[in-house]
């Protein structure tokens, strides 16, 4: 009996070291912080909050900057001006998060300018500025930058969506084109660019969806994915005779939809309804310049026109777009500016000039440009991704080689459903050139 009952206790101990020993090894991280980081940094923001409310003009005196003296109207700073009400820091897995109780008449803009300074006073990565409710602004501090090291995010598969990466926040990074259709990347050479449409294409490559790859540098970059590829447009020439073809299949889908009385084809019964198609374009600027020779500029202009009009009219269709480049800006023709307005989703890697950021983040998100413009040359697949509730955040792309995103594409080869009239249209042109 005694026996049994130590073997019980030595496999209870046993069993303790390696479930609790785990769980403390795989979340040392946050342990560490929870042990540590939180009681200085909520030491740090408790002793710290008057004077930086005060330096950033968020504190405000209850008594007013005019007062009479006598028959004089006295003006002045008033004495005593009181912070904000804050809650008391609350841990999170990454860092803490505090309520700020807004003054009358102050709105979350005054603490988007001071965010600097807590992440100075308070020493920590980044500090993040929302308003969760009218009259509170809810201030998240990250202690450490988590996509030094990011972890594997999880997320539900689902037709046309792709886990790319990892959010700041911890979550999944996912582009959806079925939430948002079309998607602009940009960023500098080496800054992640084409490991991200790797990710991507690997994340398509199972699904029953026709990709199309247009790499008019000579196909270095999507050429890697031809097994998997409908189709590849590898100079201009070939783009142009591509977008031409899938016009002329987005009217066939226009009309299928009409006669069957539907607003988009997810509306069509499974027999009726055309294939998803994902045009992947790497490098814009390759499309929209021209040399200066009279075929050139026309060819330009018919990439920019034939973009613009699947773009516009795509979404409802199946027709999808993700177009990359290193820089985006209005130079690279007047249609540019167009086609940025159709490409909803954006994501914005280190950029060189900060017209491509602004570009590329500045009509929707402002304060997202300057968080943009601060990835360094090391942080290499890290972005700026806009959010389909219309936020931003900081992601890291989860790494995807190219001997993995070859082997996904020749795994899923037999899926590369045929275009068959886009590859007449590219035989026409070969057909030309005899
Ligand atoms: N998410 C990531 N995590 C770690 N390393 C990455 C990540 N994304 C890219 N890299 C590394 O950065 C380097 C450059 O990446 P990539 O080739 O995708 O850049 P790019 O923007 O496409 O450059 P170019 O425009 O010159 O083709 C690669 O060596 C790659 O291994």
């Amino acid at each position: 009996m005694n026996g049994s009952i130590a073997l019980a206790l030595v496999l209870a101990v046993l069993a303790w070291v390696f479930v609790v020993g785990d769980l403390l090894r795989r979340h040392r991280p946050a342990w560490h912080w929870y042990l540590t980081g939180y009681p200085a940094t909520t030491c740090r923001v408790l002793f710290t909050w008057r004077k930086v409310a005060l330096l950033n003009d968020l504190s405000v005196s209850r008594r007013p900057p005019r007062g009479l003296l006598g028959d004089l109207v006295v003006k002045g700073d008033p004495l005593r001006p009181v912070a904000p009400r804050i809650s008391f820091p609350r841990a999170t897995r990454l860092g803490l998060t505090v309520m700020v109780r807004l003054h009358a008449g102050q709105t979350p803009a005054t603490y988007l300018k001071a965010a600097d300074a807590f992440v100075h006073a308070w020493k920590v990565h980044a500090v993040r500025v929302t308003s969760p409710e009218r009259g509170l602004v809810l201030l998240t501090a990250t202690a450490t930058d988590p996509l030094l090291r990011p972890g594997l995010a999880t997320a539900p598969a689902a037709l046309l969506s792709a886990l790319v990466g990892v959010l700041e926040s911890g979550g999944a990074w996912v582009m959806d084109l079925r939430l948002i259709p079309h998607w602009l990347i940009a960023g500098a050479t080496r800054s992640g660019k084409s490991t991200l449409l790797a990710r991507l294409i690997t994340q398509l490559a199972p699904q029953p969806v026709a990709l199309i790859g247009i790499d008019c540098k000579g196909g270095m970059e999507l050429g890697l994915f031809t097994s998997r590829l409908s189709v590849l447009a590898t100079c201009r020439r070939e783009a142009v005779a591509i977008l031409g073809a899938l016009v002329v299949d987005m009217q066939d889908r226009m009309n299928a939809c009409r006669s069957a009385g539907a607003r988009s084809i997810w509306e069509l019964p499974d027999s009726l309804r055309p294939v998803p198609v994902v045009v992947i374009v790497d490098e814009i600027a390759e499309l929209y310049l021209s040399d200066g020779r009279r075929e050139s500029k026309a060819e330009a202009e018919q990439c920019s026109v034939l973009l613009l009009r699947l773009a516009q009219l795509g979404a409802a269709l199946g027709l999808h777009l993700v177009v990359a480049g290193q820089r985006v800006g209005s130079d690279l023709g007047p249609g540019v500016t167009a086609l940025r307005a159709q490409l909803g989703g954006r994501i914005c890697h280190r950029v060189n000039d900060p017209g491509t950021a602004e570009m590329t983040l500045g009509d929707l998100n402002k304060d997202a440009v300057a968080v943009a413009q601060s990835i360094t040359a090391t942080e290499r697949g890290v972005a700026v991704c806009t959010g389909p509730d219309g936020g931003w955040s900081r992601a890291r792309s989860h790494l995807t080689t190219t001997e993995e995103a070859i082997a996904a594409a020749q795994r899923h080869s037999a899926l590369a459903p045929e275009m068959s009239a886009i590859r007449r249209a590219l035989a026409a042109l070969e057909g030309d050139d005899k």
